[in-house]
């Protein structure tokens, strides 16, 4: 038998299809990129603070420093009279010196003038009005005469109160970020703090989308007898940015071999991975098995991966049964062939692809959101014998008092039902060893696309 028939004839465990994957993938070279490019990426340096943070002590509130010898004893019956010497705003550069007896209006975030000790709330005093207390501050000036008046402060403050110190945050030296954090918005806050503009980073991957079939119309235009829309491209893409990855859609591709081969050859110099839907199973119009099969291709020894081909697999689930993947071109993109029916590709898309850039970007593919679950039927279910089915569901969180949650079929296993795809949030695991599953059985449900980064409120 030849390579090509016993690759052709040997069924595939889905993990074992995915573990090939990640074996031909390595995470992209790291990129200095700007902040906002850099979200959701994994960082590769250690980045230490060059300054402390906060850079200068500072009011934490809006109301007036203070000397605490001052305000020792205040209350409002008997408050500390103080003669207001200027105004400090954040960002106020030159400060006046606070002596005895003397307070400033202060704005949180200000710079604390020399001489002062603690801030007084603007709450506790009279705000310079000389009636009750306070519970806002109107703008007067930075010049001393502008300010104005006296303030009368109903409350002692200890020392430090309401300031915060030079460094309380981080000392200049310290480790902000480490190598292999992923930069979520608070982790790109941070490193905008400490005033870096760009970041080491694995870059998200590029990946190009293409659909092929000549029965596919672009959504928009007239559907002609026969024809129907592309929507994998679309899902597919969607689903490629969801994971993190630039996506780029190339509309649908004719079965034609050529128009193939040049398009993948052009696309190929944007793409770190390519994906491809249909085409793929035993019929007369499939020429991306065709065309893929040969693309490339070296007559050295070792696996059709390692030569730059693309090969065709079996795999042992439903949907989703015929698969390729191979690195093709002079770099060795990956190339990942998916089935054309619309479920089948999408089931595929969260088993093989996401783990693929995910891989690409040096995050751990494997992380799946995976919960446990009560099936919900009324009807006992068959499912095909030897394959990990894969049924589109509903899933409910455990109510309080209950283990596992609750997940309900929608739709039917026909990789056909987009409908139902979109009304379903997981997809029910059925093992490739049971045939029958009966209402109540508790089973694995993997969680789809980013509803599954929900937050636990
Ligand atoms: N004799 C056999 N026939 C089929 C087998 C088999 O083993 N023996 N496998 C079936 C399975 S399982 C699948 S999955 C499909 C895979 O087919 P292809 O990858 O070759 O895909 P196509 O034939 O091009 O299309 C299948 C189906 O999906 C529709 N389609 C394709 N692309 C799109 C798109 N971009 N947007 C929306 N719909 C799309 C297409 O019109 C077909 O209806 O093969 C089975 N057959
Ligand atoms: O992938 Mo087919 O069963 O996977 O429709």
């Amino acid at each position: 038998m030849t390579r090509e028939a016993a690759a052709a004839s040997r069924i595939w465990s889905v993990a074992e299809h995915l573990d090939d994957i990640l074996a031909h993938i390595r995470p992209l070279e790291p990129r200095e990129l700007r902040l906002l490019d850099a979200q959701g990426c994994v960082l590769t340096e250690d980045v230490t603070v060059p300054v402390a943070l906060p850079p200068f002590d500072n009011s934490s509130m809006d109301g007036y420093v203070v000397r605490t010898a001052d305000v020792q004893g205040a209350s409002e019956e008997y408050p500390a009279v103080l003669t207001v010497i200027g105004d400090l705003a954040a960002g106020s550069g030159e400060l006046p010196t606070v002596g005895p007896g003397e307070a400033a209006r202060i704005m949180t975030g200000a710079p604390l003038p020399p001489g002062a000790e603690a801030v007084v709330p603007v709450e506790w005093t009279d705000g310079g009005t000389g009636r009750r207390p306070a519970t806002t501050m109107r703008f007067h000036s930075s010049a001393p005469e502008g300010a104005g008046g006296e303030v009368r402060v109903h409350r002692a403050a200890e020392a430090g109160q309401h300031i915060r110190l030079r460094g309380s945050d981080v000392q200049a030296g310290d480790l902000a970020l480490e190598a292999g954090t992923v930069l979520g918005p608070p982790q790109i806050g941070l490193l905008a703090a400490i005033g870096r503009s760009t970041v080491r980073v694995r870059p998200r991957p590029r990946v190009v989308v293409m659909s092929t079939g000549s029965e596919l119309i672009q959504p928009g235009e007239e559907l002609t007898p026969g024809s129907i829309y592309d929507s994998n491209s679309f899902a597919l893409t969607a689903a490629a940015r969801d994971a993190g990855a630039i996506a780029y859609r190339v509309g649908a591709i004719a079965d034609d071999a050529e128009t193939l081969r040049t398009t993948l050859e052009d696309q190929l110099a944007r793409a770190d991975l390519v994906v491809t839907s249909g085409g793929v199973s035993v019929g007369a119009y499939d020429v991306v098995k065709e065309t893929l099969s040969e693309f490339g291709g070296r007559a050295d020894e070792g696996s059709s991966v390692a030569e730059g081909r693309v090969e065709f697999r079996k795999i042992a689930m439903q949907p989703g049964k015929p698969q390729g993947f191979g690195r093709i071109g002079p770099d060795r993109t990956p190339l990942l062939a998916l089935p054309g029916n619309p479920v089948s590709s999408y089931v595929s898309f969260e088993l093989f692809v996401r783990p693929a850039i995910r891989a690409l970007m040096g995050l751990e593919p494997r992380e799946c959101r995976m919960v446990r679950a009560r099936l919900e039927i009324s009807e006992p279910l068959t499912s095909p014998a030897g394959k990990r089915q894969f049924l589109r569901g509903r899933n409910e969180p455990p109510s309080q008092g209950e283990a596992v949650g609750r997940v309900t079929p929608v739709g039917g296993a026909g990789s056909h039902l987009v409908a139902a795809l979109a009304r379903a949030d997981a997809l029910i695991v059925i093992p490739e060893d049971t045939t029958a599953v009966e209402p109540g059985v508790e089973l694995d449900v993997v969680l789809l696309g980013s509803a599954s980064s929900a937050g636990g409120w």
